[in-house]
């Protein structure tokens, strides 16, 4: 097994007195591909966003890289820069740009928020802006005005722009909502090469995606742990079976 990058241990989260997280414990290798299911409610939201420094938990430890600091003390622009990107279910291309302009402004802008959007001075070279599009596929793209891109090309592009500023740990919530066959699997391929350099954690409720992601899969349920393993070690438990596939 890999070093561990990220460890989450004993963190609960209460809101108004409701334990949306209890006592959660796991950790993340790098490289990794892992894949957060569970049934709605179940915390991955909330996982994310403690992760990411959105949301603060009560008690527990989160602790990140070879030094384990703690991200608790960590301001959510602290936690990006340290390398933690978060992919939203909803993508967030500028719309108005070519595909080629956006990934340039995610070169240009290491791992902040793109709150500034030009900054001049700083040469994205054509290789690296080739690099990102190869790797999300979208270099035949990279002139189309990106409103034009359909619903997976815009989410490919995003997740090109995330990978543009190098995390560690790329966090992608339900990639393959909305997508068709085809760009579920070309988003498959898209995610696995990108866990080969980095550590990648995917949220999902489809399990026949996750299936094809062929990895470590972590099931929550009520805010914890219920099983982790591979998906057939995992779908044969009974309290998944209960909680989750029984349905
Ligand atoms: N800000 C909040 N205030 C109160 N309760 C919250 C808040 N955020 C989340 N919850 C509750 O915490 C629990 C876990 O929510 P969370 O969104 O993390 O689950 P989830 O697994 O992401 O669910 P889904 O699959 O529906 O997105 C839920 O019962 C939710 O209602």
């Amino acid at each position: 097994m890999n070093g561990s990058l990220l460890e989450v241990s004993g963190v609960t989260v209460t809101f108004d007195g409701f334990r949306a997280i209890n006592n959660l414990s796991l950790q993340i290798g790098e490289p990794e591909l892992r894949a957060v299911i569970g049934p709605n409610g179940a915390g991955k939201t909330t996982f994310m966003d403690i992760v990411t420094g959105k949301t603060k938990p009560d008690e527990g430890r989160v602790l990140w890289g070879e030094k384990s600091v703690s991200l608790l003390e960590m301001s959510e622009s602290q936690i990006a820069q340290a390398g933690i990107g978060r992919k939203f279910q909803k993508p967030t291309v500028f719309e108005a740009q070519t595909v080629r302009e956006n990934i340039v402004m995610a070169l240009r802008n290491p791992r902040g928020p793109f709150d500034v959007l030009f900054r001049r001075g700083e040469v994205a070279s054509e290789e690296r802006v080739r690099g990102i599009s190869d790797e999300i596929g979208l270099t035949e793209a990279l002139d189309k005005v990106s409103g034009t891109l359909s619903h997976g090309q815009k989410q490919w592009l995003e997740i090109g722009m995330l990978l543009a500023q190098d995390p560690r740990l790329l966090l992608v919530d339900e990639p393959a909502a909305g997508m068709t066959p085809a760009e579920r699997e070309h988003t498959t391929d898209l995610l696995v090469r990108a866990a080969r350099t980095r550590a990648v954690i995917v949220v999902e409720h489809d399990m026949e995606f996750v299936r094809r992601l062929d990895c470590k899969v972590t099931v929550l349920h009520e805010g914890s742990v219920l099983a982790e393993g591979r998906l057939d070690h995992v779908t044969q438990n009974q309290d998944v079976i209960d909680v989750y596939l029984g349905r």
